[in-house]
């Protein structure tokens, strides 16, 4: 059975959590994420797959599995920016750099559909520190695809993007080497001890 593995990365308070509400369907407003990966078995196209969605942990993980350990291990990205938060794109577009450079090796079609940058909160438009076209001309400038959504009121959006990111990571995942990469669950469960959370 395949990986597939995503890491949610962007600032504090992005709302990293659609992770819970990509699994749940329900959106929990405060949520206090104890684990930093999620895991589901599920079949994509008839295959079944084991989905690994990861995100920085705020606890004790913090500092030691290193961003470039995630963007090392992942084979998908969503980097996810709050459209009511300047600073937060200005994170965001460090992450996605980062990813970029790190994978400047990674053939075209794979570095195109490598990366989803997600404007969070657009139910917060009267609030809206970033325009629209400023997410799109960052997710230009780095090749990413780009959607502007809220976690909190479009399920649908939110399971799109989801959804592309795992079809991509697929599309990847079959042309990459058939063996051989280590899951990130298991990788940091040697290194840590048990923390994982299947939802
Ligand atoms: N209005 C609005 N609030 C949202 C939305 N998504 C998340 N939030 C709120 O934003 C706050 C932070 O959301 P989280 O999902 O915990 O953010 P996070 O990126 O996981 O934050 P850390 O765990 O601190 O890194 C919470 O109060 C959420 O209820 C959204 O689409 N709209």
């Amino acid at each position: 059975m395949n990986d597939i593995k995503i890491a949610v990365l962007g600032s504090e308070g992005v709302g990293k959590s659609l992770i819970v509400r990509f699994f749940t369907k329900r959106f929990i407003g405060e949520y206090a994420s104890s684990s930093c990966i999620y895991r589901k078995r599920l079949t994509l196209d008839g295959r079944q797959m084991n989905l690994e969605l990861y995100e920085p942990c705020s606890q004790s993980f913090q500092g030691k599995i290193t961003i470039n350990d995630q963007i090392h291990l992942a084979d998908g990205f969503i980097v996810v920016y709050d459209i009511s938060d300047r600073s937060s794109l200005l994170a965001a577009r460090s992450v996605v750099k980062l990813i970029r450079e790190h994978r400047l090796g990674s053939a075209k079609r794979d570095a195109e559909s490598l990366i989803f940058l997600v404007g969070n909160k657009h139910d917060l438009c009267h609030m809206r520190e970033v325009c629209r076209e400023e997410g799109q001309r960052l997710a230009d400038e780095f090749r990413c695809q780009f959607h502007e959504l809220s976690a909190a009121e479009h399920y649908q959006e939110v399971a799109l993007v989801f959804s592309k990111a795992l079809q991509s990571a697929k599309a990847k995942e079959r042309r990459r080497r058939p063996s051989g990469s280590k899951s990130v669950a298991r990788l940091i469960n040697n290194v840590f001890g048990k923390r994982r959370k299947s939802v």
